[in-house]
């Protein structure tokens, strides 16, 4: 870290205090969003760890392998698009709608995940505002200094027909699983084109539905041409340990066509899960994985295979999956370990987070530097699903933004 920046540190005290907004309506203290922040607190891909009064920033370009799309839409959006589909919220202020959506303090994984419910029906069922989501996604992860993305969502959960059950209470629609892919596609596409990064996405499957993971794979193979580079398996990992048979087959035609494959395993589950994600399910990422430290053999061998594991620090906590106290989180032991893991979000929307804050938090309470942050950022791309050719650009081009090559660029 720079002195200059470790000084200013110092003498301004704790950014995440600062960072903090005081909701107009309850008078109670909140983390910003990026809306909130002035523009000098954001800053897009300024050559060198930043600081203001304000806010600590990495603010190099950055690579991010894990956020879920339907946790990372826009509170402004969820009250628009409720407006013009006539559907009643409890609220129509983006304050209020915040404080109902957002998990302030550490509780479970099965509490959080019940948070989606007070706004997914507003926008599942929706074309207009599926791809409204998609393109926003992209317009903020630019503004945060990310260059990749990959992200992640299930499009059974933002469909109306052909899916059984039809989620969120909606009524029969001619919304599919596979429109809402086609619809996100192009909200990431027309969103690459105007914020100048690039977008990819992966399908999720949910533990708790294993009727709908065939047809995830089978999405993924179809628009694997068209942005969907991975499938994965989400959800309540805590009711739903060992997977389910659908599941496995999914995944086991996921390998056989050429499918990238990533689980959510080891967040709240034990280390188990993680195995049977690497052994059985053949993942070549573990979304999140803290409690493969409970099992060392196994992460000595995950170790040794280079392993990536898709780290989320706010959610981490606010979850309950690990220690509420971030100086005890695992990725410590995966940073000291030199170990291939990327940082991330998970759903900004419902922890009121942004990349910045959890970047922050890596650096104020975990140790991390400047140094680590590169290092991290270029497992990330040499982890990303992006075929080989566009992987290598991507590698080339963190590398010459971090000075680590001379830029090819005249
Ligand atoms: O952190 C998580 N763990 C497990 N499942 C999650 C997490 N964040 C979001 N999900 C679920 C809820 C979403 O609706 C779904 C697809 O994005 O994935």
């Amino acid at each position: 870290m720079h002195i200059i920046a470790r000084r200013v540190a110092i003498r301004f005290g704790s950014p995440v205090l600062s960072s903090l907004c005081t909701s107009r309506l309850t008078g109670t203290r909140r983390l910003c969003t990026m809306a909130e922040l002035s523009p000098e607190q954001v800053v897009f891909n300024k050559p060198k760890m930043w600081m203001t009064s304000e806010h600590f920033l990495f603010s190099w370009m950055k690579v991010e392998l894990h956020v879920h799309l339907d946790g990372a839409i826009r509170v402004q959006t969820i009250l628009d698009v409720a407006k013009r589909r006539g559907i009643s919220l409890p609220t129509d202020t983006v304050e209020e709608m915040t404080q109902i959506i957002i998990v302030e303090s550490p509780g479970t994984l099965t509490e959080f995940l019940g948070k989606f419910a007070e706004y997914m029906h507003v926008v599942a069922g929706d074309r207009e505002a599926i791809k409204r989501i998609a393109y926003e996604f992209v317009e903020d992860k630019a503004k945060e200094g990310v260059i990749y993305v990959e992200v992640r969502y299930s499009p059974h959960f933002l469909a109306n027909t052909k899916v059984d059950p039809i989620p969120w209470d909606q009524k029969e629609g001619d919304l599919s699983p596979d429109e809402v892919v086609r619809l996100v596609n192009e909200g990431l596409r027309e969103g690459e084109r105007a914020f100048n990064i690039k977008a990819r996405s992966i399908l999720c499957c949910m533990r708790h539905m294993p009727s709908w993971s065939m047809d995830v794979v089978q999405l993924c193979k179809k628009y694997c041409n068209e942005g969907v580079v991975a499938i994965d398996l989400a959800g309540d990992e805590s009711l739903n340990c060992e997977a389910n048979p659908e599941h496995r087959n999914a995944y086991e035609e996921a390998v056989r066509s050429g499918v990238h494959r990533t689980v959510h395993a080891g967040e709240v589950g034990p280390a188990s899960v993680v195995k049977e994600a690497v052994e059985v399910l053949k993942a070549e990422r573990v979304g999140h994985g803290y409690r493969t430290l409970e099992d060392q053999a196994l992460y000595k061998d995950l170790l040794k295979k280079n392993m990536h594991f898709e780290v989320c620090p706010i959610s981490s906590k606010l979850t309950g999956a690990c220690d509420p106290d971030f100086t005890k989180h695992p990725v410590i032991t995966f940073m000291k370990d030199k170990a291939n893991y990327s940082l991330n979000t998970d759903d900004p929307l419902i922890f009121n987070s942004n990349l910045h804050l959890d970047y922050y938090t890596a650096h104020k309470y975990m140790g991390f530097t400047e140094e680590e942050f590169k290092r991290l950022n270029i497992k990330s791309a040499e982890s990303c699903f992006l075929p080989e050719k566009e992987k290598k650009e991507l590698i080339l081009k963190l590398q010459e933004a971090y000075g680590m090559v001379q830029s090819t660029a005249f």
